[in-house]
């Protein structure tokens, strides 16, 4: 017994991928190659010639951070049985459970309570759970449908426990399972089950109805009467209260903070910082899971597997937060527009896991309270002299880290202690302290978003914050069940995609331009050497988007001036080679991750569209901030029960556009090749010059451009939302003309 207790809670696994090891080994020797070449070997010094070494020295440098980041792939297996024979199940710890909304049109209230009701009906003991949802829409609406949730909660947690069901996220559950009537099925289940779905019914159609017409503003709700989006007091609802019986619901809690027009809030972070506070006041649990407001629960016994990874012996000393891989319902076929990210996860998510650990993507993962409190793993070490440390220094000390409220300076040092509360029932009686927390000022002179909690900085809060921990010298862990942990909304169309992958890219870089970029984090902290490098990866994605649309200009630029950006033969040749190997590993990789040919081109025809236009315009608005000509909105994600969107099924992967500049590099780049083509087929080429006119090379590089490009090309003609606007196409002509023009200046 007492061997089987000390066993690990935990293993991590150790992969090869030795196919993908030797292709990117490849390609990188091409690279080299290729430079050294151009460097060493051609004489040609055209600027062509010039803007292409600088655009391939810029990928070899990308290609390093990406072989760095896959290279040592690794994945963990946790052990619930061997979790519960050291901590039985009535006493494991208490979990803080934190849901973030924002908007009640963005992200309709349906959506939000699905997700809380997923986590109420968690597998765990229900009085170790309390449920925090965060409203930064203000939304009379949200508290409605989360009121009526906890009363179906109550049929709904019971229903899921007794039956065992794995999946307790109603609207996926009765649209799963039409029809109950299985000869196994017991006539109780039966007629629970009809009852339950009527409920279900009940429920929606009640705030469907309370959508439409709005809301009278009396009673509970009279408090919302006098709020405007940007400005309003805190609010916060106890709705419902766990008196420590295991066979109540957890408590479960609205909150919406204050706002003021003068004070920032900072989006995201700031929301997170404010229910850290807040639970920290009332319930104090020293683990903490946080999803948005679409991610519901597929596993119930999610935070077990987390806690095997947080409470191993190892892992306890070693391990910030436990991450659970983002994946998505209903995605699109074939994925047209890349954002599943499957691939992604499983080759750059599980190389992280073999080095410091993979980056917080900002929801399913459950992290350590004490960690966001600012704590660092080596405080652990008892050596005699005393570390500096945010659990050192004197009360004045603290209330600057922390803040003033009492309540909340005895919780945190509780909390950083490792001691939990004695009791967490009454959480009513702390209403009022946790307003106090709650408030927009409280933040003023303390550390919150710059040393504790949720960073601020960057609407990337998620890596910035997840950065920070790995900077402080913590390793995080991938928990992946085999059971998929969670499940959320991707973006249904394409101008959703575009916005949220220029927020990604801006936020990214400005990590890159803090002062919390990973090179000082390795130079001066405890930021592993090759996690630095794979933060850097994806932190340049904005700055990708330069080389790679001179890139993708070059090759029109050399067939109407007629010149050639290739090096001589048999220079040539390591170009295609590079070209051929780099298609047969991605493709190779996508079909052993399980997916489709079609899947690959589409992801492959992505990266091109996604890095020339939402990257670029990230980079842009990066340099205008630097500038003070711009300031970061958070642009939220339209969020659908696909289920239900038939818009979605119709569209089915086409490209829809609207007036956003977004779309004009894209619609550019392809008027140009365009342009190229039409020279070339027509003979309007300028006279060779030095011997070494455009050739097959540049032609195919054209045509496999306009391949990639073909949406946009579909755009031009298309009619209402799947036509590209004609202010778009004009920006684009005038573009196209402009660089003609240059084409010509810089001829001779
Ligand atoms: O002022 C804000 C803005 C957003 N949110 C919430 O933040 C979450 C993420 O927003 P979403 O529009 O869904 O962005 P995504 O791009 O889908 O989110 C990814 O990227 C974000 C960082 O850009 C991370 O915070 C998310 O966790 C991660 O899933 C949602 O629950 C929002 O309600 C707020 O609470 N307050
Ligand atoms: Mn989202």
């Amino acid at each position: 017994m007492a061997n089987e207790k000390s066993l690990p809670l935990y293993d991590k696994i150790w992969v090869k991928h030795t196919f993908s090891r030797t292709m990117d080994s490849l390609i990188l020797l091409l690279l080299f190659l290729l430079l050294g070449y151009r460097i060493f070997l051609d004489d040609s010094n055209t600027f062509a010639f010039f803007v292409a070494v600088i655009c391939e020295s810029w990928f070899t440098f990308a290609w390093i951070l990406v072989i760095n980041t896959k290279w040592s792939p690794a994945y963990t297996t946790t052990y619930i049985d061997r979790l519960l024979l050291r901590v039985p199940e009535p006493e494991l710890p208490p979990v803080d459970l934190f849901v973030t909304t924002a908007d009640p049109v963005l992200e309709p209230p349906i959506i939000t309570i699905n997700t809380v009701l997923s986590l109420l009906a968690l597998d765990y003991p229900t009085n170790k759970l309390a449920c925090y949802v965060s409203d930064d829409g203000c939304s009379p609406l949200n508290f409605y449908a989360l009121l009526e949730a906890s009363k179906f909660a109550k049929l709904w947690v019971p229903f899921c426990k007794n039956y065992n069901i794995q999946l307790r996220v109603p609207f996926r559950y009765f649209s799963n399972n039409t029809n109950p009537a299985n000869n196994e099925d017991s006539p109780e289940f039966i007629q629970d089950w009809r009852r339950l779905k009527k409920e279900y019914e009940d429920l929606c159609s009640k705030i469907m109805n309370a959508s439409q017409n709005s809301i009278p503003l009396i009673g509970e709700f009279a408090i919302f009467s006098d709020t405007q989006l940007r400005n309003h007091p805190t609010i916060i609802k106890v709705i419902c209260e766990n008196k420590g019986l295991s066979d109540e619901l957890p408590h479960l809690v609205y909150v919406s903070r204050e706002k003021k027009q003068e004070h920032p809030h900072h989006h995201k972070a700031g929301a997170m910082n404010v229910l850290t506070r807040i639970s920290g006041v009332m319930t104090n649990a020293p683990f903490i899971l946080n999803v948005d407001c679409d991610m519901y629960v597929h596993n119930p016994k999610i935070v077990q597997h987390a806690l095997c990874i947080l409470l191993d012996s190892k892992g306890e000393k070693e391990v910030a937060f436990a991450q659970c891989i983002q994946q998505f319902y209903d995605g699109l076929k074939d994925d047209p527009f890349g954002n599943q990210l499957v691939a992604k996860f499983m080759y750059v998510g599980g190389g992280l896991a073999g080095i410091q650990g993979i980056f917080y993507v900002g929801t399913n993962c459950l992290h350590r309270r004490k960690v966001i409190y600012g704590l660092s793993p080596d405080h652990h070490i008892p050596n005699g002299k005393k570390h500096h440390d945010i659990t050192d220094g004197k009360l004045s000390e603290k209330k600057r880290i922390f803040g003033s409220s009492e309540r909340f300076l005895e919780s945190a040092a509780n909390a950083l202690e490792g001691k939990t509360l004695a009791s967490n029932d009454k959480i009513w009686k702390y209403v009022e302290a946790a307003k106090e927390v709650g408030s927009s000022e409280y933040e003023y002179g303390t550390a919150w978003g710059k040393k504790v909690g949720w960073m601020y900085g960057s609407i990337s809060e998620d890596a910035l914050t997840g950065l920070k921990i790995h900077t402080q010298g913590w390793r995080s862990e991938t928990c992946a069940p085999e059971l998929i942990p969670f499940m959320g909304c991707s973006p249904q169309d394409i101008i959703s995609v575009m916005s949220q992958q220029k927020r990604w890219a801006s936020g990214l870089l400005e990590i890159l331009l803090s002062k919390h970029c990973p090179i000082f984090g390795t130079l001066f902290a405890k930021l592993k050497f090759r996690q630095c490098l794979g933060y850097l990866w994806v932190l340049t994605w904005a700055v990708r988007s330069v080389p790679e649309i001179s890139y993708t200009l070059l090759p029109a630029y050399c067939i109407i001036n007629n010149y050639t950006f290739l090096p001589k033969e048999p220079g040539q040749w390591i170009l295609v080679t590079m070209f051929v190997i780099y298609n047969i590993t991605t493709f190779v990789e996508y079909l052993r991750t399980g997916l489709s040919i079609r899947t690959w081109l589409n992801s492959e025809r992505m990266a091109r569209i996604t890095t020339t236009n939402a990257w670029f315009f990230g980079f842009l608005h990066i340099l205008l901030k630097v500038f003070g000509l711009s300031d970061s909105v958070f642009e939220i994600t339209k969020k659908e029960q696909s289920s239900s969107n038939e818009s979605a099924k119709e569209n089915n992967g086409r490209f829809t556009f609207n007036n956003s500049h977004i779309f004009v590099p894209g619609t550019t780049i392809l008027l140009i090749q365009l342009t190229a083509l039409v020279t070339k087929l027509l003979g309007w080429q300028a006279p060779v010059r030095n011997g070494h006119g455009s050739g097959i090379g540049e032609l195919f590089c054209c045509s496999y451009l306009v391949v990639c490009y073909w949406p946009f090309f579909k755009g031009l003609f298309g009619k209402g939302k799947y036509g590209i606007p004609l202010s778009t196409i004009c920006k684009s002509v005038v573009l196209t003309l402009l660089f003609l023009y240059f084409c010509r200046a810089y001829q001779g």
